[in-house]
């Protein structure tokens, strides 16, 4: 019996009775386990046909754990008990959910901010580095393993004793790890696409190496799995995709609260899936994480869904038609409950299921790929500054694509900021994208709820440029209703990308400089605000937020 419970109540309920006798009849759900790749219409049939071997992960993966654990016993033998992953999106996203909901550490090192980098070259001694990407040309990876290899080198460690790769095969990073001989190399399944990736290779060795129950987490999607592909209106799957994708008018903002879940960042796993997933052709869904207690919770917004990740333990039992008067906010929910890797699989199946159902092909990221251009051309040729900024003490105010929002030269940041929430439409949202250390300056996310008390809207807080694999999709290719909000700094120290043209503080101010073109471009309105001191101007903009919020 799988450990799946799922609520849904108010619009999500109506959209599930809507839209599952559809699937049924259609047998979506046999047909996705058959990995039949035109269920998604011809447009996506290509890139469906390379990408649904996460539907059945169990045969690649089980003879995986054996591997991993013995390499994690001979790592152990040598002093060497730090997992260091280098990763982005997809390939970091998971094993950072798996460690810190199984309680072990992980470091995991997917920004470009050379001060976090910088953090993480310690314990160098006990620390091996796992190297994830399955194209193998992910920049801020390729930046993040020369940085460490190097370190290593410094500290007198053969870095390829001490380097782990995972990657497709054939990817250009494969066939450099074996020329330089590094420790191990995990070849993994090339028709798993990055978000969809938890319990493959991607997910399990680094998780494995730090030492969570990775054979665990693969029983826990297999006692899942039987019920997620059956051709019936009780499958979980197809009531959380139509849930999820079938609402009408769609509600494209799902509030996800997992306070409390012991599924811990498990919002911030989905919020990649759903929104890389889906935000394209001008539509999507947009996860928005919050906290208890927190705004968004506290409106009934009617292009909302609240999306509640419960311990299933507390929802054992509990009936799809639960009665909603234990619902303390909006009466359109869905409360989903369960083991890791059951919810792992769930959400895949229910968004190639609200994929479905929107008309987009769940498996590309065309609008990715247009930042990604925009910051290798800041690099190689960084474009001067698009005017002059208006200066508030210690941050730089600039806007891209709407100089409206910075009125004049001597603008502070509250009234640049008040000019920006003005522009957030009445269906819209606000979204967040602070290039800093999301280690050491976490404090920075109370500016969330804030934003959103002040605005009414919803509001995305997204770490730099880590965001770019999983909302940034969703900023370029949904809906045109977004307002963004960009933060930069500088480092004190900034740190060299060995054999590479460019420092870290040069490539993470490309990234931020080349998305806020590609999203002016796209005619959305962006503030930036750069801080020319890092401390004075967190506490700046801090302060002048709560202020905008009392
Ligand atoms: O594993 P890779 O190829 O380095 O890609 C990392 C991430 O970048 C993307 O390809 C684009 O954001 C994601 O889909 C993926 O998870």
């Amino acid at each position: 019996m799988s450990s799946l419970s799922l609520t849904l109540i108010g619009a999500a309920r109506e959209a599930s009775d809507a839209q599952v006798p559809g699937l049924v009849d259609h047998e979506f759900a046999s047909r996705l386990a058959a990995k039949d790749h035109t269920l998604w219409g011809q447009a996506a049939e290509d890139e469906a046909a390379q990408r649904l071997g996460w539907v059945s992960p169990f045969e690649s993966s089980r003879p995986l754990v054996e591997t991993i654990v013995q390499l994690r016993q001979e790592l152990a033998a040598e002093g060497v008990d730090r997992v260091v992953l280098a990763g982005m999106g997809g390939s970091s996203l998971a094993p950072e959910v798996i460690c810190a909901s199984s309680g072990v550490d992980l470091v995991v090192l997917d920004s470009t901010d050379p001060q976090q980098v910088a953090a993480a070259l310690n314990n160098l001694q006990r620390s091996v580095l796992v190297v994830a990407s399955k194209s193998g040309s992910t920049v801020e990876t390729d930046s993040q393993r020369r940085i460490v290899q190097h370190a290593f080198h410094e500290a007198g460690i053969d870095p390829f004793s001490r380097t782990v790769v995972v990657t497709d095969p054939g990817s250009p990073m494969n066939e450099q790890a074996r020329e330089q001989g590094v420790r191990a190399v995990f070849e993994a399944d090339p028709s798993v696409g990055g978000r969809y990736s938890a319990l493959t290779a991607f997910g399990l060795v680094p998780a494995g190496l730090a030492g969570a129950d990775i054979a665990g987490l693969l029983d826990e999607a297999e006692s899942a799995i039987d019920l997620l592909i059956e051709d019936d209106a009780a499958n979980p799957g197809l009531q959380l995709g139509a849930a999820i994708g079938g609402t009408s008018p769609l509600r494209d903002k799902l509030i996800i609260a997992d306070d409390g879940s012991p599924l811990v960042g498990l919002g911030a796993w989905i919020e990649q899936l759903v929104a890389e997933s889906t935000g394209k052709e001008g539509t999507g869904l947009l996860p928005v994480i919050v906290a208890d207690g927190e705004p968004e919770l506290t409106r009934d917004a009617d292009d909302a869904l609240i999306v509640q990740i419960v311990d299933a333990d507390e929802e054992e039992g509990a009936s799809v038609d639960a009665d909603p008067t234990d619902i303390v906010v909006s009466p359109h929910v869905v409360r989903t409950g369960g083991s890791l890797g059951a919810q792992f699989l769930l959400w895949e199946v229910a968004t190639a299921v609200a994929g479905s159902l929107l008309g987009i092909n769940p498996f590309d990221q065309p609008d990715v790929e247009s930042a990604k251009v925009a910051a290798r051309g800041m690099l190689d040729s960084p474009a001067p500054a698009s005017s002059e900024p208006a200066i508030d003490q210690a941050v730089e105010i600039r806007s891209s694509g709407d100089d409206s929002l910075v009125s004049a030269s001597d603008a502070t940041v509250t009234e640049a900021v008040k000019a920006l929430l003005d522009r957030v439409p009445e269906n819209g949202y606000l979204a967040v994208m602070a290039y800093l250390d999301r280690i050491s300056e976490s404090h920075l996310e109370e500016l969330r709820p804030q934003l959103s008390a002040v605005c009414g809207r919803p509001v995305t807080f997204g770490w730099g440029p880590r965001f770019l694999h999983s909302t940034g999709q969703f900023h370029k290719g949904g809906p045109a209703v977004g307002a963004f909000l960009q933060i930069t700094t500088s480092a004190a120290e900034d740190v060299s990308v060995p054999e590479r043209p460019f420092t870290l503080s040069e490539l993470i101010a490309a990234q931020a400089s080349g998305d806020a073109k590609v999203l002016a471009d796209h005619g959305r309105p962006v503030l930036q605000l750069h801080l020319s001191d890092r401390e004075a101007g967190i506490a700046q903009v801090l302060d002048a937020i709560a202020n905008l919020a009392s």
